[in-house]
């Protein structure tokens, strides 16, 4: 997908092009200099994701490369030389994404990070609880502008159950007074179910009750607009909420996988395994794996081939385990929990993992480190995960002991 650049500066070009080289958005910029090469560019192109213009061209002075790009249904960002309170009044009604004005670098990095912004609101589900259908469409328009998926609903009740319906809703903009049950009822409600890290809420009002905002927030709401707000203000606020969501998931990521190879981490296993471990109607073994002799390897290769061959191994482990629970959970020491599986079942896919990973070859810089990996295998029985994981590492140590590069079942 292509974001259509459409500025005939040549410094804010060379700005803009330095921007898009340095981020990581998987879009291709294409550069035009003037409207009718931007037409030119539409006319051969389905694939615009969205449009970057500035107001001046030298065959466009009044802005009219906008009319052409909304009319395209390309949504456009404007940016300006300078700031004209009308004027942007006047462009935002029409139905551009934002208004950026050219003060800095800063503002082109703004307006880059809003592009990336737009990709993500592609996935986002946002609910608008809301009994008046004017109102609603109006800021399903609104949200619709910046890309999200809108999903509405006239009451409270109905909000609920779009909610269950939809779990992948991530911000909740609710009036307060509906039939059924009023935005207040509906945020205690949902909080009952859904904690504020997962699902964010924005309670809307007219009513004339200074309190009402407090009200909401007291009862488990993010946030409060009171109707009828400014569309810029409430495009700050839907995603400011969600950023507060996206970071919370990125460290809940951090705290739950390994840095180094992107495998969950002990942690993760635990909250994972722990849960359903005692369900003794089905088979299960825990495999223990531990790399031979790694200490050699980074004596001999380097700290950084060491670090390679744990990625690579990493990457083997969950290609052959996809479908079961996994980590790395010490430097060396990797966790198989073989679900449904007998016993000799899980003997035989270690077995045939250990064959595999001696069978590979580690490359670091063009030299070939040899590996391999000792593995023990205990079945599940009364005993808690702990346990079973500390009886499969009684294994492991047999393992090593007849002279690694095998795996020890109990
Ligand atoms: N490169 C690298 N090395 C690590 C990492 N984590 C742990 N290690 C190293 O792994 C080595 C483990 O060594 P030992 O516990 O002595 O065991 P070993 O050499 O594998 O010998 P056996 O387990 O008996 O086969 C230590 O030298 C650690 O420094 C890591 O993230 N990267």
């Amino acid at each position: 997908m292509k974001v259509l650049v459409v500025e005939d500066s040549q410094v804010v070009l060379k700005i803009v092009k330095h921007l898009f080289n340095r981020s990581n958005l998987p879009l291709q910029p294409v550069f035009c200099e003037t409207m009718q090469a931007a037409q030119q560019v539409i006319d051969q192109s389905n694939d615009i994701f969205v449009a970057l213009v500035d107001l001046n061209l030298p065959d466009a002075p009044k802005g009219e490369i906008v009319d052409l790009t909304l009319a395209q249904g390309i949504p456009t960002v404007v940016l300006s030389a300078t700031y004209d309170d009308t004027r942007r009044e006047a462009l935002l009604t029409q139905g551009v994404v934002d208004y950026i004005v050219k003060e800095s670098r800063f503002s082109y990095e703004f307006a880059l990070q809003l592009v990336g912004r737009l990709l993500k609101n592609q996935h986002i589900k946002i609910l608008v609880a809301e009994d008046s259908l004017a109102y609603r469409k109006l800021v399903r328009r609104q949200l619709e502008r910046h890309l999200y998926q809108v999903i509405e609903a006239e009451d409270g009740v109905a909000a609920l159950a779009a909610l269950k319906a939809n779990p992948e809703i991530k911000l909740l903009l609710t009036d307060y007074e509906m039939p059924n049950m009023d935005g207040v009822k509906l945020v205690q409600n949902i909080r009952r179910e859904y904690e504020t890290t997962d699902l964010k809420i924005i309670g809307l009002s007219a009513a004339d009750k200074p309190a009402l905002s407090a009200q909401f927030i007291k009862n488990g709401a993010n946030d409060f607009l009171r109707k009828p707000f400014n569309y810029e203000e409430l495009h700050c606020r839907v995603m400011h909420n969600l950023e507060q969501i996206e970071l919370i998931q990125e460290v809940r990521l951090a705290a739950y996988s390994d840095y180094l190879t992107g495998l969950p981490n002990r942690r993760s296993l635990f909250e994972e395994v722990e849960k359903h471990f005692h369900d003794l109607k089905l088979n299960a073994c825990v495999a223990i794996m531990d790399l031979d002799l790694f200490k050699r390897i980074n004596d001999q290769y380097g700290h950084d081939a060491g670090d390679l061959v744990l990625k690579q191994f990493g990457q083997m482990l969950r290609q052959a385990f996809s479908r079961f629970s996994f980590a790395r959970i010490g430097g060396e020491e990797f966790c198989v929990v073989l679900e449904h599986l007998s016993g000799s079942q899980a003997e035989q896919l270690m077995s045939r993992f250990c064959e595999l990973v001696d069978n590979t070859d580690f490359i670091f810089h063009e030299e070939r480190i040899p590996v391999t990996v000792s593995i023990g295998v205990a079945c599940r029985d009364q005993d808690s995960f702990t346990q079973v994981m500390s009886r499969a590492d009684d294994q492991l140590y047999r393992a090593k002991e007849l002279g690694r590069n095998q795996v020890v079942i109990e």
